[in-house]
């Protein structure tokens, strides 16, 4: 069968073995052709397709739920479902989401592509159709079914759902998709001790021997004894699992070839049966058929875009905020014994691994476990360290309360360091790292640094680490701009980058302060000189930009985070507690959940390019021009 002529999982019931064979060929060819030009999420999606047939088959989707975890692996899942065409805009604006999308087919359940979640989902899921019980429609009850990654099964909300789904028994069926990796090796003895059975199937037919052993045992005598003490340990590897499972309640088989779409089968016919919670326990290849994507490097290809930076360093290549942090962190790690670094299953994307190769005692990932990670942080810092938490902006949310109250109470100190701050684009809304500002604010005594280039980001780097207190440094998903206008910043001091003779400032926030000056520059072509700050610190609030800013008439804060309780709205009270009657003007990202897409395309469509601000400082003199009355102060 063609994957162009799948319009639905009912085209798939009649496919013979060699048929889904060939079918999962077309799928993966599909896959790699569309991400090499579109970038996205590889290894994953190529580990989950025959999983993913292997269930369109088993069950009827969308009256049957299928939850994807973390959704990242839910490419197979879209062409089965109807979505080959669309395919080639994955991830673009207007195209179709790089995770499940509930306006895209009924199919899909789970648009968070945060991990862990799927089986509180399936909880709820579950629970409602058993409270539903007068179904009208006399079908069987319908059936949950939940994907959950090995990585995904290290999350804290995966704990809670297992706990609960055992203890009230709700007939659920996990699929453990287990290839030993996240990014990196998985951080779970459940998983790492099947290293050996990761798809080597002279192990698993060990595994059945051993079995069959035991089965025998009693007919064979000593001698079988003595191998069996030979083979305990494969077995225990292998029992393990099932004991941790059985312990909650849930009913544990596998583990099984996640790539033999028979024997899976066979597994989910024996699971449907299962009168309770069931997990199989299935091991995959992270990558299966493209062996450039069977590492974790290709987890998930982008491409970085270069800002519209204003005065690049001739002859220096341009880096990442991510690379400049990463090599700065480390120089710091040389110079400062007692600075650790804490990841939660990202060391890699958050530019750890040379601090990890460097300090191998000093770097600690913890699995995909936030919360935890933050409060272990303070752990730490209690106990004389000082840890550097990496964790993106969008999933330091999670670990909100603790960044609050575990560190934030008690004044500890520890350096929160979050990538892919701001409209990150392709990942969509459940990745735009737009809370952290409103956040970090919410935290009394949190220091906030924002810087704009890579120059201050490394001096922040080294301020935050030697405040006492907690501090919070964010920067964007993007390349660096060099920009040596003006010099780099001191201490908690701003910046004035560019000394307009009006009345009207411009506070461009990390990485807007390009297109402030962009903006400033369209000004200037109207005759306006405006004023152009780089606040580097948000709180505490600087002093001397306080008072700058109480002697303006105008100022419009530009900051890419929520306009609503963000950075402009801080500085905003700071200046009225001088100058009540300074006009300001907000711009930055509404309270709404953005969709995928490139991050510049999204930002100019929010009006937060040059131009847009320019355009909205124009409307905001002409609605408020003559209302500035002047304080006597
Ligand atoms: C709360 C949270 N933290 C971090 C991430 C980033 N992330 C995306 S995929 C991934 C690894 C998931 O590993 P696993 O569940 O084993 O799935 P696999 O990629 O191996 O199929 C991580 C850490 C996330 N999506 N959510
Ligand atoms: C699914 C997930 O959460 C991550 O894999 C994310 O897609 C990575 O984002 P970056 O591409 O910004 O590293
Ligand atoms: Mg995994």
């Amino acid at each position: 069968m063609e994957l162009e002529s799948v319009k639905g999982p009912s085209d798939l019931s009649a496919l013979s073995t060699v048929e889904l064979e060939d079918l999962a060929e077309q799928i993966r060819r599909r896959i790699v052709d569309t991400v090499s030009r579109n970038g996205g999420h590889l290894g994953s999606n190529l580990g989950s397709v025959e999983i993913t047939l292997a269930l369109h088959r088993s069950f009827d989707s969308p009256r049957d739920i299928i939850l994807f975890d973390t959704g990242h692996q839910a490419y197979p899942h879209k062409l089965l479902t109807g979505r080959n065409a669309d395919f080639d805009s994955l991830r673009r604006r207007g195209g179709i989401s790089g995770y499940p999308n509930r306006a895209e087919s009924e199919h899909d359940w789970i648009e968070n592509s945060h991990a862990s979640t799927a089986l509180s989902y399936a909880y709820g899921m579950a629970a409602a159709f058993q409270v539903n019980t007068d179904d009208p429609s006399g079908l069987p009850l319908r059936r949950v079914v939940a994907v959950v990654g090995d990585g995904a099964l290290t999350g804290g909300m995966a704990y809670e759902a297992l706990n609960n789904i055992g203890h009230r028994r709700l007939p659920i069926i996990i699929i453990w998709n287990d290839n030993g990796r996240s990014y990196a090796p998985t951080i779970s003895r459940l998983s790492s001790s099947l290293t050996k059975l990761r798809l080597n199937p002279s192990y698993i037919q060990a595994r059945n021997r051993i079995k069959q052993v035991i089965t025998d045992l009693p007919k064979v005598g000593n001698r079988a004894v003595n191998s069996l003490a030979n083979m305990t340990s494969a077995l225990r590897e292998v029992i393990e699992p099932r004991v941790f499972f059985e312990a909650l309640g849930v009913r544990y088989t596998g583990p099984i070839d996640g790539h033999d779409i028979s024997e899976l089968e066979y597994a989910l016919a024996g699971a449907k049966e299962w009168n309770g919670p069931i997990v199989i326990h299935v091991l995959t290849q992270k990558g299966k058929g493209y062996p450039p994507a069977e590492d974790d490097e290709l987890q998930c290809l982008h491409d970085l875009k270069v800002p519209q930076a204003l005065s690049d360093v001739e002859g220096e290549p341009p880096v990442s905020y991510t690379e400049a942090f990463s090599k700065e962190l480390v120089r710091i790690g040389r110079e400062n014994p007692s600075v650790v670094v804490l990841t939660a299953a990202m060391g890699g994307p958050t530019g750890l691994l040379p601090f990890e190769a460097a300090f191998p005692a000093r770097y600690f990932d913890v699995g995909i476990a936030e919360q935890h990670a933050v409060t272990a942080a303070a752990g730490m810092a209690m106990a004389g360290l000082h840890p550097v938490v990496a964790i993106y902006s969008t999933f330091m949310s999670r670990a909100f309360d603790q960044v609050n109250l575990d560190v934030g109470l008690h004044g500890l100190g520890v350096t929160f360091v979050m990538d892919r701050a701001g409209i990150t684009g392709d990942d969509g809304p459940s990745h735009h790292g737009v809370l952290d500002l409103v956040q970090m604010l919410s935290v009394a005594g949190m220091t906030i640094f924002v810087p704009s280039s890579i120059e201050e980001l490394r001096v922040q780097l080294h301020l935050a680490i030697e405040i006492e207190g907690p501090s919070s440094i964010r920067f964007s998903k993007t390349l660096a701009p060099r920009l040596i206008r003006g010099g780099v910043g001191v201490g908690l001091e701003e910046r004035i980058v560019r000394e307009g003779s009006s009345n009207t400032v411009i506070v461009g926030i990390g990485k807007m302060l390009v297109p402030a000056l962009l903006a400033a520059d369209l000004l200037e072509s109207d005759g306006r000189e405006v004023t152009v700050i780089d606040p580097r610190v948000i709180r505490p609030c600087p002093t001397a930009m306080v008072e700058r800013l109480a002697r303006a008439d105008y100022v419009i804060t530009v900051e890419d985070g929520l306009v609503h309780g963000g950075a402009g709205e801080f500085i905003a009270a700071a200046v009225h507690a001088v100058n009540p009657h300074v006009l300001f003007r907000h711009l930055g990202v509404p309270t709404h959940y953005l969709p995928h897409g490139n991050a510049d395309v999204l930002l100019t469509e929010l009006g937060l390019d040059g131009l847009g601000i320019a355009r909205a400082i124009r409307t905001f003199l002409a609605q408020t021009e003559g209302q500035v009355r002047r304080a006597e102060f």
